[in-house]
């Protein structure tokens, strides 16, 4: 065993906070181990997981993203938008329209910029998949959407989508804000439906441009935002016909807001990124 100084920066975007990790100079074993390490919130940095940013051969950088649990994400709608600013910031590219590389392909990027300072960002997310045995989800429905599913005691009407990771979504009329969330969050996730386990959202439609949501994630527990999350649950609310396609909806979570449209050529999410602080912590590797 080897102990190493490692160079972090700590982003959040709308409070879905990870340590990001620059690759270009240091090199990192072990990342899954490392992941559960640092994002311990009183024996570590603290944080939902952590995002190795690294030199890519096809696009500007390259992402990958590990949750507090140290499980590998395909897909971080918050972190690309904390990668953006970085690789702005930190001139590894001078662009305002750039592209970064993940493990559920390459996304474009479009830098919001005001003094040199990245503050917001607009994701060419992908389009949604309603496919279940894409997702996973074990069924014998092709596509599920506003289906009842047994859950430990409760039957929920879930929808199920996959932005390049799974999601599961419960549109509901009762206050989401008094959910125990702790308690039922963990019956989703390790529900034998979901051989991956999955992401879950409970959603409040407000108006036709607003809901409200609060994310149970997979390998991170309640987060305050989830990017991929926001855009599973407008994709499934059009595709449900409770929200229009090409409106940009407003996604009020715990921690901030996103803006998500429903576009044929995809789902296009808008929202902040927030350096918090950087600086170096001795690990062993
Ligand atoms: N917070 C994220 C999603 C992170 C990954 C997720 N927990 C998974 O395992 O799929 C977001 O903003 O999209």
């Amino acid at each position: 065993m080897q102990k190493e100084m490692l160079h972090f920066i700590k982003m959040h975007g709308c409070g879905n906070d990870y340590i990001y990790l620059p690759c270009f100079d240091q090199k990192l074993t072990n990342i899954d181990k490392l992941a559960y390490q640092l994002s311990d919130r009183h024996k570590g940095i603290g944080g939902d997981g952590i995002v190795c940013i690294e030199k890519s051969d096809v696009a500007d950088a390259r992402m990958r993203m590990f949750n507090a649990d140290g499980s590998e994400g395909a897909m971080c709608g918050n972190a690309i938008r904390c990668v953006g600013k970085y690789v702005y910031e930190h001139h590894i590219c001078d662009k305002q329209d750039i592209t970064i590389e993940t493990k559920s392909g390459i996304k474009k990027l479009h830098l919001h910029i005001q003094d040199q300072q990245v503050t917001s960002v607009t994701v060419e997310m992908g389009k949604p998949s309603f496919e279940a045995e894409k997702i996973p989800v074990i069924s014998t429905k092709k596509i599920i959407l506003d289906e009842p599913m047994k859950i430990q005691n409760e039957t929920y009407t879930v929808s199920c989508v996959s932005m390049g990771n799974p999601h599961a979504i419960i549109f509901m009329h009762q206050d989401i804000h008094d959910l125990p969330l702790k308690k039922i969050g963990p019956f989703f996730e390790y529900h034998t439906s979901f051989p991956n386990r999955i992401n879950t959202e409970f959603v409040q439609i407000i108006d036709d441009h607003t809901i409200c949501m609060r994310v149970w994630e997979r390998g991170s527990g309640e987060t305050q935002a989830c990017g991929t999350g926001a855009c599973a649950v407008v994709a499934a609310a059009v595709r449900t016909h409770r929200l229009e396609k090409n409106k940009e909806i407003e996604v009020r979570l715990t921690g901030g807001r996103l803006y998500i449209t429903d576009t044929s050529e995809g789902m296009l999410m808008r929202g902040d990124c927030v350096e918090v602080f950087e600086g170096k912590m001795e690990v062993t590797v």
